[in-house]
């Protein structure tokens, strides 16, 4: 299955610049832009990047490849899907996903046990963190609540769709919040960076948060 991760190389991660320079979120995006690709490629994939610029040549596993495309991530993504060939789309910014989890989404079935047309692990706060097409005229709509848009665009074509529930792939880092679940449950390099950047868990007023030393 032909597998895009869509990435913004230029300026990432915005929602961030409270707890991180602009140069760290650059360097952190990519760390968890590799690490995603590494999971994909362990689970089977060959991951192609959409990037919205070059990226260097050290930032992804040897065996992923890169396609640059500057254009709003709606139309590049939509682009890469005329091509009716079944592709998976996972986003760089899910530290926690897993080989597995990535298999249960592309493994995703009906009742009667064949593929669904769109599989969607939806991301917290209605986004779309990973989609599986099989559906040639399905087109994307991302933002907002995407992650409804996606299941009514499905039902428009009456295409099948399945919900893949796994807390591994709805975990994307948007907000500095977010960090909370890398340092909770990562344990590989998008953890390591974070550490290695004085990010510690604050657990002074009840709700988990993090602090940065
Ligand atoms: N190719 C491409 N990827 C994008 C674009 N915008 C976001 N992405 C990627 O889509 C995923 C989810 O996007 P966001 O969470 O908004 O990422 P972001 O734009 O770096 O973060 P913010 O600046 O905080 O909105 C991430 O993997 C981004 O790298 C875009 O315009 N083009
Ligand atoms: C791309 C977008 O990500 P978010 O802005 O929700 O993090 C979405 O999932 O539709």
């Amino acid at each position: 299955m032909r597998t895009l991760v869509p990435f913004a190389a230029v300026e990432p991660k915005t929602r961030l610049d409270s707890v991180l320079t602009a140069d760290e979120r650059a360097e952190f995006a990519r760390v968890m832009l590799r690490s995603v690709c590494q999971t994909l490629q362990a689970a089977g994939s060959e991951p192609i990047v959409l990037s919205t610029a070059a990226l260097e040549a050290t930032t992804l596993p040897a065996g992923a490849s890169v396609v640059v495309d500057d254009r709003p991530l709606t139309t590049a993504v939509n682009d890469q899907l005329t091509t009716d060939t079944p592709t998976l789309i996972v986003m760089a910014d899910l530290p926690l996903a897993t080989p597995d989890s990535i298999r249960r989404l592309t493994a995703a079935s009906d009742a009667a046990g064949n593929d669904v047309d769109i599989a969607i692990a939806p991301g917290l706060g209605g986004g779309t963190n990973a989609l599986v097409v099989r559906e040639s005229a399905f087109r994307v709509d991302y933002h907002g609540a995407s992650y409804l848009d996606h299941r009514e665009i499905a039902a428009d074509l009456s295409a099948t769709v399945e919900t893949v529930d796994s807390r591994q792939l709805a975990t994307d880092i948007d907000e500095p919040s977010d960090l909370a679940e890398v340092l909770i449950h990562g344990d590989g390099p998008v953890r390591a960076w974070l550490v290695d950047a004085g990010f510690e868990l604050d657990r002074s007023d009840g709700r988990v948060g993090v602090r940065r030393r």
